[in-house]
């Protein structure tokens, strides 16, 4: 039931879509330069009028063909290209995959969109986790032309000036990375680009942000990546990250510059590595509009995951509070997930009793984190175990992995260490002692060689009764007798784009806790029961437009009732608070962007 609404809204989107952007536009180029231009070339979808008053005739082989052929015409060399690499590393297959879009994505900005959102489910893995990471590795190699800006550490004193060489006059969504910690592969300075083009990516084909409007950001303030300070085809600075006053003097303008040229815009700050994550959060959360997406989204998900894991215990929601989880990584990603896991404990038992933390254990390299731990990081302080007085398993500082599963017998243990197979056999084994009737494992690093552990052996070693999740994609697993064991993927991308949108379209000051606290909301009770009983926390990606659009609409209703909304466009405050829920998904669904070619001159 839920998904044919689900397929029906998807079809009423496309229709009322394809009506509402017909209107004429008017294009100032002539000739090739429109078909260099991919933002406004349609191959040989340029209709006879077109070609006659905008100089194409000749240009183009004779024949017009439709937008639904050139769209077949791309799909099947898609599939020429699966079929002709079968049996390659599967490395190679991905990166010549990435390639085909890429070069689509370089000539016809609307024909790739819409064969992205059309087949977001086989090619998110592509745009975005996992073969991003490859890209970001591989990217020397792979570069042929710009995309996004990049600021450096020389730029100083030059970004004001330096944002209006962007050709866009409107922009609504910036991402923007530093490169310091992208994905769980490490330091790749000026070769993190790619993540802030995959996010966007998301953000077009999810939310529906005109690809017109969208800005990746590269602050280059150099690498500590020995490897690639001694490359020299590296195409970064060739220096040592700049630190305390000097890099925040950097990130300081770059705010200042883009938000004096776009000052109705949202940035997405992006896999900075922990320290800077957490300090520059801080720094303009209250000052601009913009959000960390590794420490806020990736929170929000990871609760929405939470509290379906609770309901597929056949337990009422409030039982969240008695869940024992175990989260392995304390970096900005796991510290976000239990500052956010504790605050929904706090709401749900009314009070601030409770917030000690108590049923929150959190590893990083060195082991469990107690109040013994020598230069203990404040961000990770409130959840350092033994300060309660129900310190009964005998845990010391340091105690490892295998120990905490064994003694603490787990609810819930969810990886976000960027460590790829850390929860191995014994761990994973150790998980059938745990005090659910439906443990839950969450192995939430990416990319794919990154995670805690693979779904397989997650089935195989904790049993088959668990619950699920990874950070990158997996197929669901074979359990035999035609039963499966269901693949969650526990990524920041069903919550960023939905962030975004509502915070774009409620014209928010700022972002805040309430804002994002109704975006999980939203997800977590997106699935129905029958769902969450299967072990499916959260909808396929291919319904993330619709998931989106619900998000957004929540982002929205938070804002305005937080008297954070300014407006956006033509739709003032009083307007944004004078609408239904049902008004304002429709708001949001209206402003979302569709691909479809829109004509070039005007009918005569
Ligand atoms: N699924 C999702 O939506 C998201 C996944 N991530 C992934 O989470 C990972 C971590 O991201 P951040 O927290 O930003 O990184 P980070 O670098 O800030 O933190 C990593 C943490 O893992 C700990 N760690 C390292 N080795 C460990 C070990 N052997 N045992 C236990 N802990 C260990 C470190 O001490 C540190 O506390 C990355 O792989 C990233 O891709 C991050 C954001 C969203
Ligand atoms: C998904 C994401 O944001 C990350 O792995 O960093
Ligand atoms: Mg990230």
């Amino acid at each position: 039931m839920w998904n044919l609404a689900r397929a029906a809204w998807s079809l009423r989107q496309v229709r009322r879509l394809s009506m509402s952007i017909s209107g004429p536009c008017i294009v100032h180029k002539r000739g090739t330069d429109i078909l260099h231009d991919p933002w406004f070339n349609k191959d040989t979808g340029f209709p006879l009028t077109e070609r006659d008053r905008l100089g194409l005739r000749g240009l183009l082989p004779p024949r017009v063909i439709s937008f639904e052929q050139q769209y077949e015409r791309f799909m099947n060399s898609y599939r020429s290209l699966e079929h002709n690499t079968k049996g390659e590393r599967e490395g190679v297959v991905s990166l010549a995959k990435w390639r085909i879009l890429n070069r689509l994505h370089d000539r016809n900005v609307t024909l790739y969109y819409r064969v992205l959102i059309d087949n977001i489910k086989d090619f998110a893995p592509i745009v975005y986790t996992p073969t991003v990471g490859l890209v970001c590795q591989n990217y020397g190699g792979l570069y042929r032309r710009p995309r996004g800006m990049y600021f450096s550490a020389k730029d100083k004193g030059e970004m004001m000036s330096m944002i209006y060489n962007w050709p866009s006059h409107q922009v609504d969504m910036i991402v923007m990375t530093d490169g310091s910690r992208i994905l769980g592969l490490g330091d790749l300075g000026v070769q993190g680009i790619g993540i802030p083009i995959g996010k966007l990516d998301i953000y077009v084909a999810a939310a529906g942000i005109n690809p017109q409007r969208v800005l990746p950001v590269m602050l280059d303030v150099g690498t500590n990546n020995q490897k690639l300070l001694e490359d020299n085809l590296y195409l970064g600075l060739r220096q040592r990250r700049l630190d305390g006053d000097e890099y925040l003097s950097i990130i300081d303008e770059f705010m200042e510059a883009a938000f004096s040229r776009w000052p109705k815009a949202v940035i997405q700050f992006e896999d900075f590595q922990m320290k800077w994550a957490f300090e520059t959060l801080q720094r303009y959360r209250h000052r601009f509009c913009m959000f960390n997406d590794d420490i806020q989204g990736t929170a929000g998900v990871a609760l929405a995951g939470l509290l379906g894991a609770v309901r597929a215990q056949g337990r009422s929601l409030k039982d969240f509070t008695k869940q024992k989880i175990v989260v392995v990584g304390a970096g900005s990603a796991g510290i976000g997930v239990l500052n956010m896991a504790k605050r929904a404990v706090s709401r749900m038992c009314g009070s601030d009793e409770n917030l000690e933390g108590n049923q929150f254990w959190l590893l990083d390299k060195d082991g469990l984190i107690t109040k013994d731990r020598k230069e203990l990081d404040p961000a990770a302080a409130p959840f350092a175990r033994g300060y309660g007085p129900e310190e009964v398993e005998g845990l010391n500082e340091g105690a490892s992995l295998l120990e905490v599963v064994k003694k603490v017998k787990p609810h819930v243990l969810l990886g976000l260490s960027g460590v790829g197979g850390i929860f191995n056999e014994e761990v994973l084994r150790a998980m059938q002692d745990s005090d659910s009737s439906r443990p839950a494992i969450f192995a939430m690093s990416n990319p794919t060689m990154n995670a805690e552990c693979t779904p397989k052996d997650a089935f195989k070693y904790a049993g088959e009764n668990i619950i699920f999740s990874s950070g990158s994609p997996f197929e669901n697993v074979d359990l035999g007798d035609g039963r499966v064991g269901y693949v969650n993927q526990a990524n920041n991308m069903y919550l960023f784009p939905g962030i975004g949108l509502g915070a774009l379209l409620s014209g928010a000051r700022h972002i805040s806790d309430g804002m994002l606290q109704a975006a999980a909301e939203c997800l977590a009770s997106y699935m129905t029961d029958e769902e969450i009983q299967k072990g499916i926390l959260f909808p396929s990606i291919s319904s993330i437009r619709h998931i989106t659009m619900q998000v957004g609409a929540a982002v929205v209703h938070a804002a305005v009732a937080e008297d954070l909304a300014e407006g956006h466009g033509d739709v003032d405050l009083k307007e944004l608070s004078n609408m239904s829920k049902d008004e304002t998904m429709e708001y949001v669904s209206r402003n979302m962007w569709y691909p479809i070619y829109s004509p070039l001159v005007h009918e005569k």
